[in-house]
């Protein structure tokens, strides 16, 4: 059979990584999916032809992305260019030229996801983002097909390869954030604007698509809770470590009674835990089902190979599939379309969690019990308290203490009150924390 025609927009990381796997691997690949892949065109402004394989087997490399995807001999076109626009008119064009399509970029699947897919159905064709979650673990694949038979209870991961490659290298080399933030991007982990990397954007978008797949809800980025990991503290990692924790930043989806929780932000774990001890760029994901119970995705989540691995999954399936009726296809989301249900994404002060909290209080009789009592005044008990002894001729002493589970609003209350007391000095620092348990 002939080839199927592929076109590539972008021949950064991802594209040339993409190019390349397609070249090493190429009989492997068309041995799975039954014809050849072939790259037909791409269009890239920039890219270092000492990196990519395969460059001169490509039939035409330019700079018009615009171009390549009205060209009617490209069945697929793989979208590696990243960001909200020219992506999010690309795709759309593409599919409007009843073109099928491979795409990398979170953002835009999070942000404009919904109209993709209507618009894709419309036209009977194919929209993979295996690679835009967790690089190459094959979790989008998990979810849609593996787990098809669950109710899904929860999925907490690691989701974002730069932020926990930053997190691991300053807390077991010591080394500075800005520096390894610059490592990341040499290695091209990080997004075009890293930001998005350390303020928990890029794993918000990636969890609004986990949740969607898990409970078949539309896709709403806007009601992401959303925390980085650029504020957190060396002493903070070095409490949590006494207690028997790790700080890890992560994304968790939860169907919880009211609604569904989505939240990213840096959370203490139990150290024992397997998620405690994903480290460097690797990711992890927790997924609960409540037929198989929990089971656990691992991989390297960013990077050239292990993405492009992931985007070449998708070209197989969608050639695998090119001849299947559109109506018989996986859905994009895991539900049916019209089967979505409208369930709420709980507003952050109404998800349940436990506490780690660190504050700094004067030296004096009575300030341990009047912040105890506030604690208990609005239903927190606390689990664990250490006071740090003040260093000699200081006033003030450092607490820190681990709560029971408790609504957020509830703990937002209590947390005004103890800093707005005379003898805390300064912002009441909270990270939450989960067992990752039942
Ligand atoms: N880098 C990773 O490890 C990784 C992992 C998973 C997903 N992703 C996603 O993959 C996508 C690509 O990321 P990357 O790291 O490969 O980026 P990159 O910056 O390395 O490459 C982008 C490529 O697109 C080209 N480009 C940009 N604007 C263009 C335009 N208007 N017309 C034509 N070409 C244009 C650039 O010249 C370059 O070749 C992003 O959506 C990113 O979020 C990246
Ligand atoms: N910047 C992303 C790329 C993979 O999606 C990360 O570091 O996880
Ligand atoms: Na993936």
């Amino acid at each position: 059979m002939e080839p199927v025609k592929i076109g590539l927009l972008g021949l950064g990381t991802v594209g040339g990584g993409t190019a390349t796997v397609l070249t090493r691997n190429a009989r492997e690949i068309a041995r799975r999916a039954g014809r050849g892949i072939e790259i037909a065109r791409a269009a890239a402004r920039e890219y270092r032809p000492e990196l990519i394989e395969g460059l001169d087997q490509i039939g035409h490399i330019g700079d018009d992305a615009f171009d390549l995807v009205e060209d009617p001999d490209i069945q697929i076109v793989v979208e590696l260019i990243g960001g909200y626009s020219p992506a999010l008119e690309l795709v759309m064009r593409a599919i409007e030229n009843g073109k099928h399509v491979v795409t990398a970029n979170k953002a835009l699947i999070a942000k404009h996801g919904n109209e993709i897919f209507a618009a894709a159905r419309e036209k009977g064709v194919m929209v993979g983002f295996e690679a835009a979650v967790a690089g190459g673990i094959p979790i989008i694949k998990a979810l849609r097909e593996g787990l098809a038979a669950n109710h899904i209870e929860w999925i907490a991961g690691i989701i974002n390869g730069t932020g926990n490659f930053i997190l691991s290298e300053m807390r077991d080399k010591g080394r500075a954030f800005a520096d390894v933030l610059a490592e990341a991007q040499a290695l091209g982990y990080a997004e075009a604007d890293p930001t998005f990397d350390v303020e928990g954007i890029d794993a918000a978008h990636k969890l609004t698509i986990l949740g969607s797949l898990a409970f078949g809800i539309p896709l709403q980025f806007e009601r992401c809770f959303t925390e980085g990991i650029s504020r957190i503290d060396a002493q903070d990692v070095a409490n949590a470590a006494e207690l028997g924790y790790r700080i890890k930043h992560l994304g968790i989806a939860r169907r919880s009674p009211g609604g569904i929780e989505l939240r990213v932000h840096p959370t203490l774990i139990p150290e024992r835990r397997l998620l405690a001890n994903v480290d460097g760029v690797m990711n992890g994901v927790l997924v609960k089902g409540d037929a198989v119970g929990p089971t656990l995705y691992y991989g390297a989540g960013a990077g050239a190979l292990p993405t492009a691995s992931a985007v070449v999954a998708d070209l197989v399936d969608v050639t695998r599939a090119l001849t299947t009726d559109p109506n018989n296809r996986v859905p994009h989301l895991a539900f049916q379309p019209d089967e979505l249900a409208d369930t709420p994404v709980l507003a952050m002060e109404s998800i349940e969690t436990s506490y780690y909290l660190r504050l700094t209080a004067l030296d004096r009789p009575g300030v341990m019990a009047r912040i105890a009592s506030i604690l208990g005044e609005e239903g927190i008990s606390i689990e664990a308290i250490k006071q740090k002894a003040p260093a000699t001729g200081e006033t003030q002493v450092t607490l820190v203490m681990l709560t029971h589970r408790v609504i957020e609003g509830r703990m937002n209350t209590a947390i005004a009150r103890i800093e707005a007391l005379d003898s805390v000095q300064g912002a009441v620092v909270r990270i939450r924390m989960e067992s990752l348990s039942g």
